[in-house]
Formats: structure tokens, C-alpha cells, sequence
């Protein structure tokens, strides 16, 4: 089977690009390649790889910006992943996708679930439902994966930017009252691919639709925060790390709003991503001997 990763230089398709030796045939175009904005381009592109699947790793991912700088938003994040669902559908080839909690208001007690209505808060979380729909609303073969708080060893992620403060501040404010599962991009590939594995083998794959990959344990920003420096020390990559205090959302405020509550949860037994808190600790060295040359 050939994938083509679309968006192969972000943090997400990065990893993708990695796992070549997955029994699959993995070919990736970052923006320069193929921008999912321009709909001849990505025909082209699609005609050069002709590939058996394609993952789209391509979006607009600066929350706080987007509120801003919301036509550019819509085009990648709506327009861009229309071009894609069209020129996919065309070919009968299946599209992968991602999205994210962001999508929610975070005014449930309890977990997101695929069938909860979306109500997003902000721009991008607004960007990412018109995409999914233009998916569900063009493509027949689709698989949406809902996901969350996603960090790795490449592009930017609130792990990197902790890191980066704690190279200068002793103390930080983190909010305390935003709950999430923090999902790393390798259990979302082993997760994507594994599926992906079992439609191949003729095993029960999942069923084309939208999916949420839970990510436990769930934790606030501030828990994040403070595992991140716990891990780093434990595994004596750092001696010093700044005190985490903990402040309410109002306490930092921000252009765009983030939802309170963004724990996901799955209707489908078969979906999860693997433990969020092994990964990191597998991750750390590497994100921390990126950061030095900074
Ligand atoms: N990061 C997170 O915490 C979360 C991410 N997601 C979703 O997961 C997916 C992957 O995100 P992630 O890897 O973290 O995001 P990144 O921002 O790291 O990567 C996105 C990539 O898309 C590229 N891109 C932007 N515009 C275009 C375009 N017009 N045509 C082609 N490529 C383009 C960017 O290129 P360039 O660098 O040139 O701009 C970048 O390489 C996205 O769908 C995102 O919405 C969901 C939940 C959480
Ligand atoms: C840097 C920093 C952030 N915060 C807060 C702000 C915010 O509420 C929260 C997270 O901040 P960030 O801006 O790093 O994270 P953010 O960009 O909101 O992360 C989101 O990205 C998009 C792409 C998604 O799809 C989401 O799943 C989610 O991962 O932490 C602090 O409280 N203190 C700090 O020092």
C-alpha cells in the first residue's frame, strides 16, 4: 500500500515520514510541493505519487494568530482540505485527516464522545469543523481522527515551550483549569498505521467516519507542565526547573479562547493512542538536545 503524506514537514507528518520501515510505502510533500490551497497542485501531485491512501498532515495550527488572520485560516483549514477531499474522491482514494478537540466548547462534565455536537470557541477549532465536514460531505472513503494536545520530537508544542522557559524563568504560570489528554505523534501514527494495517489484512478495520483518539491520563496544562519538568529531572536532563504555579484560565488571558474541558473519549474500543507519559519520557532526550543549539 502507498501513502502519501501531505504536510510532511510539520510536527505530525515529520513522524509519519519516520515510519518507513512499517510495512508500508510512505512518500511525503510538504508546502513547497504541493499547497493544498492551490487545486491544480494538488492534482499534480496526486497524479505524480498516485498513491493507495493519503494522510493529510497539512493545517493552520496557530490557535492565538488565527483570530487574526482568519481568511488564511478558512483557506488551509476549509478550502484546503476541500481541494484535497475533492481530488481524492475523484480518484476513489480513501483520505486520513486529523482534528481536534478544539472543535468543542468544553462545557461537558465527563468525556467527548463522536456523536457530542461540536461548538467551537475559537477560530481554528471553527476552521477544523468546516474542514471535517467538507470531508464528510464530498468524501465516501474518509477516516477523521479527532486528537488532542499533541506534542513530539518536531514542530512547535507546549513541551518545547516549556523547555524553552525553563531556560531562563524559575517560576511559571500555567493555567490549571483546561484538562486534556496530551497525545505524542508516534502513538498517533502507530494508532493511524495500525488501522490502516488491519483494512489491508482483510482483519476488522475501522469503518470509514470520524474518530476520537483518547490520550489518559487526562490532565490540566499545569499537570502537564509539571510532569514535563518532573520527567526531565528523573531522567537527569535537567538539574534545575523553574516552580509551576498554578493559575485559573482567567489568569491568562489570551486572544483566543480554549475550552475548559477537552477530554476525549471513543465509542470505538479499537481507537486509542498508547501512554502519553511513556512516550515523553522516550522523547525527552530528543526535544531537549534540539533545543540546545537555541
Ligand atoms: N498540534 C496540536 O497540538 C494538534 C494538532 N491537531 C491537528 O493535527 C494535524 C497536524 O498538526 P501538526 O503537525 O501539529 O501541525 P504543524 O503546524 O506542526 O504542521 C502543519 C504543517 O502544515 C503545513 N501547511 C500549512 N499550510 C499549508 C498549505 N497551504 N499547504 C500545504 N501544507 C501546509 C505547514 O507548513 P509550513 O511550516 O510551511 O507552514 C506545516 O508543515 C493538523 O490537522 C492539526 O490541526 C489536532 C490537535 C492538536
Ligand atoms: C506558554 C504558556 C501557556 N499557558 C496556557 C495557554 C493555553 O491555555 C495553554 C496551552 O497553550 P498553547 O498555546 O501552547 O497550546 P495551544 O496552541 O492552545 O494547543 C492546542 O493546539 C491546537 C493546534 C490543538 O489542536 C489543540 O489540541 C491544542 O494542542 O497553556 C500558560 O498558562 N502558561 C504559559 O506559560
Amino acid at each position: 500500500m502507498r501513502i502519501l503524506v501531505i504536510g510532511a514537514n510539520g510536527q505530525l507528518g515529520a513522524e509519519f515520514m519516520r515510519h518507513q520501515n512499517s510495512g508500508f510505502q510512505i512518500d511525503g510533500v510538504g508546502r513547497a510541493e504541493c499547497d493544498i490551497c492551490d487545486l491544480q497542485e494538488v492534482q499534480q501531485c496526486l497524479n505524480r505519487y498516485d498513491p493507495d491512501v493519503v494522510i493529510n498532515c497539512a493545517a493552520y495550527t496557530a490557535v492565538d494568530a488565527a483570530e487574526e488572520n482568519r481568511e488564511v485560516c478558512f483557506a488551509v483549514n476549509h478550502d484546503g482540505v476541500l481541494n484535497l477531499a475533492k481530488c481524492c474522491a475523484e480518484r476513489s482514494i480513501p483520505l486520513v485527516h486529523f482534528s481536534t478537540d478544539y472543535v468543542f466548547d468544553g462545557q461537558k462534565e465527563g468525556v467527548w464522545y463522536e456523536d457530542d455536537t461540536p461548538n467551537p470557541i475559537n477560530c481554528y477549532g471553527e476552521s477544523k469543523l468546516a474542514g471535517e465536514d467538507a470531508i464528510r460531505k464530498v468524501c465516501n472513503q474518509y477516516l477523521i481522527f479527532r486528537i488532542s494536545w499533541v506534542f513530539g520530537q518536531y514542530g512547535p508544542n507546549f513541551v518545547k515551550t516549556m523547555l524553552r522557559l525553563a531556560k531562563t524563568r524559575s517560576e511559571l504560570n500555567v493555567v490549571s483549569d483546561q484538562y486534556g489528554g496530551p497525545t505524542a505523534t508516534p502513538c498517533i501514527v502507530r494508532a493511524v498505521l495500525g488501522s490502516l494495517a488491519n483494512s489491508r489484512s482483510g482483519e476488522r478495520g475501522l469503518a470509514w467516519g470520524t474518530y476520537h483518539l483518547p490520550s489518559e491520563p487526562f490532565v490540566s496544562w499545569a499537570q502537564f507542565a509539571e510532569f514535563i519538568f518532573a520527567k526531565a529531572q528523573e531522567l537527569e536532563l535537567l538539574s534545575v526547573v523553574p516552580q509551576v504555579h498554578s493559575i485559573p484560565t482567567s489568569e491568562y488571558p489570551t486572544p483566543a479562547k480554549r475550552p475548559l474541558n477537552s477530554r476525549l473519549g471513543s465509542g470505538e474500543q479499537e481507537v486509542s493512542a498508547c501512554d502519553w507519559q511513556t512516550a515523553l519520557g522516550r522523547l525527552l532526550p530528543g526535544i531537549i538536545h534540539s533545543l540546545e543549539g537555541e
